[in-house]
Order: C-alpha cells, then structure tokens, then sequence
C-alpha cells in the first residue's frame, strides 16, 4: 500500500529542488568567499553568524523539536569554551581538537539540566534554564583556582601562518554548522524526532504511547547541546580570552532565541535563516553601542524584535512563506471538509507483532483489578474497585458523572498511579510498570476529551507509537518505509486514509476521534480502552465507530468501553460493569444490569419509575 503523496508540482520547478539548489549554492558560496576575499570584517561576520546558526539549530533541537524553551543554551557556549581553555593550556592540546571535548563536557551537563526536565515544563523550566545559565556562570566565576575567575583565562594564540588570518576558524564553524544542520535533519526525519515532536505537542500522551519520553528528552538535551559546546571551543579560541560575563551572557541567549524565531522555530533551515539575518544587526549594535549601558540596550533591543517578530511573523519567516507558497501554488493538501469518509474496510490490517504478553492460563481474565483505590485530597475517586474483564469480550464500565470511570482508566494505563490495590494484564502485574512500558505490554487507550499531536501530520500521529520505537530505532526515512505504510493501513481501516497528509489540528473533531483510534490501534493491543468515543459526535461516526470496535472484537482485541450513550453500550457489550462512588456496584450481561435496582438507584436515586422508560437513553 502506498502512502500519498502530496503534490509538490513539476518536477523540474518543485519548492524541494529550488530549496536544494539554493542551499548548495549557498553552502558553495561560503565556502568559496575566504579563497576569493581576505576582508577581514566580513569573513568575521561571516565566523560570528555560523556561530549563531550552530547554537540556534542546536537550541532548536531541544525547545522546536521537544517544546522545552530554554533560556540557558548559551551556558553550553561558555562550559565548551573553558573546557577546551582548560585542555590546551594545562594539557597543551590544540584548542580546535579540544573543542570537541568541550562539546562532549557541554552535552554531560546538559544531561544536568534534563534531569530537571524531566520533572519540569512550560515557564517553570524556562526560569529553571535561565537559573542554570546564571549558576554555570557563577560557578566559573567563583572557581578562580582553575577559571582564573572574573580575570579571564587566555587561550595560546593560533600557531598558524599568519597570512592564514581567521580562515582556519571560519573553515571549522562552516564544517560544524554543515554538521549540526545535517543532525538536525536527521534527526526530525528518525522515529526519534517524530517522538521529540509528540512530547513537544503533548508528553503524556506520547508517554502513553509507548515513548519513553524521559529518555529522548536526555538525548535531545545532549544532541541540543553538543555543537554549542564545540562552537563555544571554537569561538573561545577565536577570541583567546574568556570572561565569565562574555561566555555566559543572556544576551546571547537572547540572540539564540530571536535568531530561530525570525527563521521558524522547529524548521530546519529557519534558525541558519535568522542567525544570517540577525548577524549584520549584531555587528552594527556591537559598533554603534558601547560603554557600561551597552548590554542593557541590547537587552531592550532584541526583546523589542522578539515581540515584533512574536505578534507579526509568529511562525518565523519559513513557515510563514512556505504557507504562503502552497496556498499560490495550490499545493496544499485539498480541503476536504464534508467529504465522505471511505468504507471501513472488511478485514484489519495483518498484525505485525507477535502477542506481546505470555498465553493466559486457563480461566484467567485479561484483567484483573484488585482493591484498586485513588484519592485526590479528600476526595476518594476510586475506591477499593474491583473487578475483571474476559479476554476476548466487549466489557462495559459504565456510572454516573464523576463515579470515577476515567480515573480507572487513567489508572490502568499509567497516567496516575495507584494509592492501593493491584493491575493484572494476562496474569502479569503492570502496576509498577512505567506507561511507557504498559503500552507495549498491549494495552491502549483513547481519551474522553479526544488529544491527538496538533502539529504532526495524521500519518506522523501514528508514527508515534510504533512498536519499534525506541532509541535504537534512530533512523531515517519514517515517511517512506514498512512503518509509515502500516500506519496508512490503520488510517486507511478508520477511513481516513485521504487525510495522512492533513495536520492533525486542523481536522474535524470527529475525525481527530478516528485518528487518536488508530493510533492507538496501531500497538496492536490485547485490551483497548475507549473513553466515550461516541460523546460529541453525529450517528453515522457512532456507527461507524461501533462498526470497527465489533471487526477489532472479532479479529480478537479485548475492549473496555466506558460511554453514557446507553443504547450503544446495550447493544456492543457483552458484559457491563457499574461503578458508583469509585467502586463497582454491580456486573452482569446487558439484560441483567439494565434492570439491576442498584444500579437504577445509583443513576437515579429513588426515581426508579423514571429509569424504566430510559433505558434507551443517554445516562
Ligand atoms: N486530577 C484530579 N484532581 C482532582 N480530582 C479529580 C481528578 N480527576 C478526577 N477527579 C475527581 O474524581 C472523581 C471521579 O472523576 P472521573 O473523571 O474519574 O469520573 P467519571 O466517572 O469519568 O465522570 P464522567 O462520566 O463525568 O466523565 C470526580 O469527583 C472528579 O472530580
């Protein structure tokens, strides 16, 4: 099966071939400019806006790829900067084969900073990134023994001819940020940037998946900033002497920021864009500002042109005129609003995995939840709840508003962890497990209030929780292999197989209701939890729905429903359980529980007249 394509227009004039012809066109020209032009003031310019572009492609990696703003970047430009100091002096290494070590030494704490990542995000982890900036320069500034403090340390001066001037600097930055690009390429094009996409749009539904998000944030933090550390070695040998306040400036922090947002955060090309157009500012900011005030008036500056570029390019200037392009050329993907969805089809796609839990013993549930409690402050929204669910049957959980369905849920697949009781999945405890893991012990879920990546395409949605995601799984080419060719099989199975091109935040939300389906079909689970996916959606999507949970039974998936829509339980469960007040009240077949007095009395109180005439009704 093929994955569509979308229309790029003719060959010969394609925006992909114009775009490649201009980068090597560009890439040539600097690489020609030192051997054709010995003017010093440019050729610095040029050295000081590679410098830019490596640190702003590298913060990139962290805060467009994975959504982790951070403030402290340019600390990695200082750390890389006096590590490799530290080497050529005491150690007389060359500062140009020490520089990597500076990246490697930045890329170690950076790994320092993940680890607050890991519990912190939004504004808090932008001011936790601004505190390490100010820590790491406050470090080198008190650690005199070895820093030399606020004198600076000198670095020894190039041995070089001196007819040579700066081309050996401008050489290794041009190599470095051809590099950094290329990493940066590779990695939005691996599984695992499609995964630092997900935790960007939203990390615990990526987590939920099956991506272990903690460790593609470390990795995406040291990746982020490796080339800072070895453009910082680099630099610091450019301009032999190193200060704290010089290496650890938030000005340049700023510079880095204002750089990918001009150029389009999360774009490969857009932070080299901005750094190019934002350098020659630099330069005249650098001449026509001086004295003790300087650094203030840069501040107001660049703060000023971040708020400019925020409310009048918000998307930076490739995005922007990328979307402007399509719309011209008329290549975007056609909207396709009221279009009818395509027939779901008669069989599912092949399974491509082996049965990820062990055979069950006989007469063992799939699942089996024991004395399962879960408070929050005083409120005991699950409590000691127990009950179990036959493998191959379509089980419904059905209660009041607020009698703790989706905390159930929310419990069996990891999101909140359990105060009591214990998780059972085909016999084997999950409880302790991370969500990560319970994902690929074949369990999936949907969520009542549908959470699809906004900003990821359909088919880079179900991208997502391939099963041979992981970090070995470091590869390129997702849109064109075995992976993305399943995943246009499950979209395809839901109907929405002529959308895998379509972002998908700008769909329908019922349609966002099939996408986050398949996605979840997509790690072939054993047990499938749907939470209300019938709520807030017309009867031919219900039916539509109902149609694939019966084809997903039949092939042999095991389906907890919980839903209010009474008529669609009654008819697709074979097995109901009622909860009320965080436990189960009663459990029985359809016909057994719509009559049961116990649970007309939990939906009703005492108007159990009222229940007999409603059945057939939502509850
Ligand atoms: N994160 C939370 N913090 C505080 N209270 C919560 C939280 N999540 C759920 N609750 C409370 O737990 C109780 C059960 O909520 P839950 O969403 O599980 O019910 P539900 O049966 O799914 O309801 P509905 O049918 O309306 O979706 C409610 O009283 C709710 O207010």
């Amino acid at each position: 099966m093929n994955v569509p394509r979308v229309n790029t227009g003719t060959a010969w004039a394609s925006p992909r071939r114009f775009q490649a012809l201009a980068i090597a066109l560009a890439v040539t020209v600097l690489a020609l400019f030192p051997l054709v032009s010995d003017n010093a003031y440019y050729q610095n310019m040029a050295i000081m806006a590679f410098l830019l572009a490596v640190m702003a492609s590298g913060w990139n990696i962290i805060s467009g790829y994975t959504g982790y703003i951070s403030l402290g970047q340019s600390a990695f430009l200082g750390i890389g900067a006096y590590t490799t100091a530290l080497l050529s002096i005491h150690l007389g290494w060359s500062p140009l084969l020490a520089a990597p070590v500076g990246g490697l030494t930045s890329a170690a704490a950076a790994l320092l900073l993940g680890l607050v990542g890991r519990r912190t995000r939004g504004i808090a982890f932008v001011i936790v990134s601004f505190a390490f900036l100010e820590f790491a320069a406050l470090l080198v500034s008190n650690w005199s023994s070895v820093t030399k403090g606020n004198h600076g340390l000198a670095l020894p001066l190039p041995s070089w001819d001196r007819d040579l001037l700066n081309i050996p600097f401008y050489y290794a930055l041009l190599v470095l940020l051809v590099l950094t690009v290329w990493a940066s390429w590779a990695i939005r094009r691996s599984t695992f940037g499609i995964g630092l996409l997900a935790i960007r749009d939203d990390e615990s539904k990526a987590d939920g998946l099956g991506v272990r998000t903690d460790r593609y944030k470390m990795l995406a933090f040291a990746a982020s900033a490796l080339p800072i550390g070895i453009a910082g070695g680099v630099y610091g040998y450019y301009i032999s002497f190193l200060e704290p306040a010089a290496m650890f400036d938030i000005v340049i922090a700023m510079q880095i920021l204002l750089a990918a947002h001009l150029g389009g955060v999360g774009t490969l090309w857009g932070p080299v864009l901005g750094a190019f157009l934002l350098e020659p500012l630099n330069q005249f900011t650098n001449q026509t500002l001086s004295g003790p005030d300087a650094g203030s008036w840069r501040m107001i500056m660049y703060g000023t042109l971040l708020a400019v570029i925020v409310l009048f390019l918000p998307r930076g200037i490739i995005t922007e005129s990328r979307a402007w392009l399509s719309r011209r050329r008329g290549t975007a993907p056609a909207a396709r609003a009221g279009v009818r969805l395509a027939d779901v089809p008669a069989t599912l796609p092949a399974p491509s995995l082996p049965r990820p839990v062990g055979e069950l013993p006989p007469g063992e549930p799939l699942l089996r939840v024991t004395g399962l409690g879960k408070a929050f402050g005083g409120v005991k929204a699950v409590d000691d709840c127990s009950f179990t669910v036959r493998e191959g049957s379509v089980t419904g959980l059905i209660g009041p508003n607020g009698s703790g369905k989706t905390t159930v849920f929310n419990l069996l697949d990891g999101g909140l962890g359990a105060d009591s009781g214990a998780i059972e999945l085909a016999g084997r405890r999950i409880d302790r497990l991370p969500r990560w893991r319970r994902a690929h012990s074949g369990l999936a879920r949907t969520f009542q209030a549908t959470r699809v990546f906004p900003r990821l395409t359909a088919l880079e949605n179900l991208a997502v929780p391939s099963r041979s995601y992981s970090t070995r799984g470091l590869r390129a080419g997702v849109f064109t292999g075995e992976e993305a060719e399943r995943a246009q099989e499950w979209l395809e199975f839901v109907g929405m197989g002529a959308y895998s091109h379509h972002l998908a935040g700008e769909l329908s939300y019922g349609q966002q209701k099939l996408i986050e389906l398949a996605q979840a079909l997509v790690l072939e689970p054993r047990l499938l939890l749907l939470d209300e996916p019938a709520a807030g959606i017309n009867p031919a999507l219900v039916e539509r729905i109902t149609d694939i949970v019966r084809k997903l039974n039949a092939a042999g998936t095991t389906v907890v429903i919980v839903e209010h829509n009474m008529p669609l339980v009654l008819s697709l469960c074979d097995h109901i359980h009622v909860l009320a007040q965080g436990r189960v009240i009663a459990s029985g077949p359809p016909h057994q529980i719509e009559r049961d007095p116990a649970v007309l009395d939990a939906y009703l109180g005492d108007n159990q007249a009222a229940m007999a005439g409603t059945t057939g009704a939502n509850l």
